[in-house]
C-alpha cells in the first residue's frame, strides 16, 4: 500500500523522483504552483505523520523569544547588563530579537520589498535564474535541498553568497540588486556588534570572533513562503539548525517562523523593526557548549499574502585551508574540558551536502 507522503512504497505507480525532476525543470516554483491556484499539494511536498503530528505542539501565546534593546550598547552603564542579556539568551533561547540596532526601518522594509519583488516577478522573467548551484554566486531554486531531502517543503529561495570572494554584483537580479548589497553592509554591522558582545560573553575579548574571520564568509537568502492550500500536510522549512557561526533574520509582518524551547515550539512574532539573531552549530561548537543552537521550522503560509524572510548566514572564512576547527582553547580548563573533537571544513561540507537540512547533526559526529 502506498505512503501518504513523499516515500511511498515500492510498486504504488508512484514515480516521486520523476515528480520532483518534473517539478524542478518546470522553474515555476511552489510560487508558481501557488499562482497556479492548485487546491491540493503534490506529494512529494506531504511530510510523515511525525512531522505533521508534531505541528500542533505549540507553545502558549504568552511565550516569547527574548527582546534585546542595543540603544547605548557602546556605553560603559549599559553594556555589561546588555552583555548579559545577550549571553543569557544565546545560552537559554540559542534566538532573540534585538530592537535599536542602528539599521534605519527603511532600509529593512526596502530590503523585504525588493526580495518580495523578486518572487513576484512573471515566471518567464524569474526563470531565468532559476539554476542549482549552491556553493557559490547566486542561485534562485525552491528548496536549495530538494534532492537530498524526503519530503519537500512550502518555499522558494534566491541565494546570493555576499562573502568571503568578492561579489559578482551583476549576478544579483536587477531588480533586488542595490537592496540585497545594502542588506549586506547592514546585516554585517550588526552582526559584528552582536559578535562583540557575545565573544565578551564568553569572558573573551570583543574583537575575538571578528579576528578569527568569523563574519567573513557570508550567504544571504531570501525566502518566499507563498500561501499554501494544504498547510497541515508540509512545512515552509523543515525543523532544523544552522550549521554557521551566527543567523541575522528580517522578516516581515506574516507569521509563522518558530522556535524549540524546551519540548514546546515558540512562535516567533513578527515584532516592527526587530531583527533576529541566532546561534548556530558552528558557535555552539566553538563556545564548547556555552551557547546553544536551537531547532527552529517555519509552518506552511495558510495566508493568501506570502511570507517574506531575509537571512544571512555568517561563517568563518577560511574554507578553502585544512585546518581544524573545535572548541577556542581559551575556553577550556581542567574544570570545563573540551566536549567537542576538532573537525575540518571537509568534514563540515561532506556532512551539509550529503543530505538535506538536519539538527546538529554535525555536534552529534564530534561530540566527545
Ligand atoms: O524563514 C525563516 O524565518 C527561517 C529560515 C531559516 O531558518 C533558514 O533559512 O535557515
Ligand atoms: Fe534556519
Amino acid at each position: 500500500m502506498a505512503t501518504t507522503y513523499g516515500t511511498p512504497a515500492a510498486g504504488s505507480g508512484y514515480d516521486r523522483s520523476k515528480e520532483v525532476k518534473e517539478f524542478d525543470e518546470s522553474k515555476m516554483g511552489v510560487k508558481g504552483l501557488s499562482d497556479s491556484g492548485i487546491t491540493s499539494i503534490p506529494q512529494f511536498f506531504i511530510h510523515p505523520p511525525e512531522t505533521l503530528g508534531d505541528l500542533k505542539t505549540s507553545s502558549p501565546p504568552s511565550t516569547t523569544i527574548p527582546v534585546i534593546d542595543l540603544s547605548n550598547f557602546n556605553s560603559s552603564t549599559h553594556r555589561p547588563k546588555i552583555i548579559q542579556q545577550v549571553k543569557e539568551a544565546a545560552k537559554t533561547w540559542g534566538f532573540f530579537q534585538v530592537i535599536n540596532h542602528r539599521v534605519p526601518i527603511s532600509v529593512l522594509d526596502d530590503t523585504i520589498a525588493a526580495i518580495k519583488a523578486f518572487h513576484e516577478l512573471p515566471q518567464g522573467e524569474k526563470s531565468k535564474h532559476y539554476k542549482r548551484e549552491e556553493s557559490r554566486g547566486v542561485m534562485y531554486a525552491s528548496n536549495n535541498d530538494l534532492y537530498r531531502t524526503e519530503a519537500a517543503s512550502w518555499h522558494d529561495s534566491l541565494q546570493v553568497w555576499l562573502g568571503p570572494d568578492p561579489l559578482e554584483v551583476e549576478e544579483i537580479p536587477e531588480i533586488c540588486r542595490n537592496e540585497v548589497v545594502a542588506w549586506g553592509v547592514h546585516a554585517t554591522e550588526v552582526a559584528e556588534d552582536v559578535m562583540e558582545l557575545l565573544s565578551e560573553g564568553l569572558g573573551l575579548e570583543a574583537g575575538k570572533f571578528k579576528e578569527l574571520t568569523f563574519s567573513k564568509g557570508k550567504a544571504l537568502v531570501g525566502h518566499c513562503y507563498p500561501y499554501c492550500p494544504q498547510p497541515d500536510l508540509t512545512v515552509g522549512i523543515t525543523s532544523h539548525t544552522d550549521p554557521g557561526f551566527i543567523t541575522v533574520l528580517l522578516q516581515n509582518h506574516v507569521p509563522g517562523l518558530q522556535v524549540k524551547h524546551g519540548d514546546a515550539w515558540v512562535d516567533v512574532k513578527p515584532l516592527p523593526g526587530g531583527l533576529i539573531i541566532n546561534v548556530g552549530d558552528f558557535l555552539q561548537i566553538v563556545s564548547n557548549g556555552d551557547y546553544s543552537s536551537v531547532q527552529h521550522r517555519v509552518l506552511a503560509n495558510p495566508y493568501k499574502e506570502a511570507r517574506i524572510s531575509i537571512v544571512i548566514f555568517f561563517n568563518l572564512s577560511k574554507w578553502k585551508g585544512d585546518g581544524e576547527y573545535g572548541p577556542l582553547p581559551e575556553l577550556l580548563s581542567p574544570e570545563k574540558p573540551r566536549i567537542y573533537r576538532d573537525f575540518t571544513m571537509g568534514e563540515f561540507f561532506e556532512n551539509f551536502y550529503s543530505k538535506g537540512i538536519d539538527s546538529k547533526s554535525l555536534i552529534e559526529k564530534i561530540k566527545i
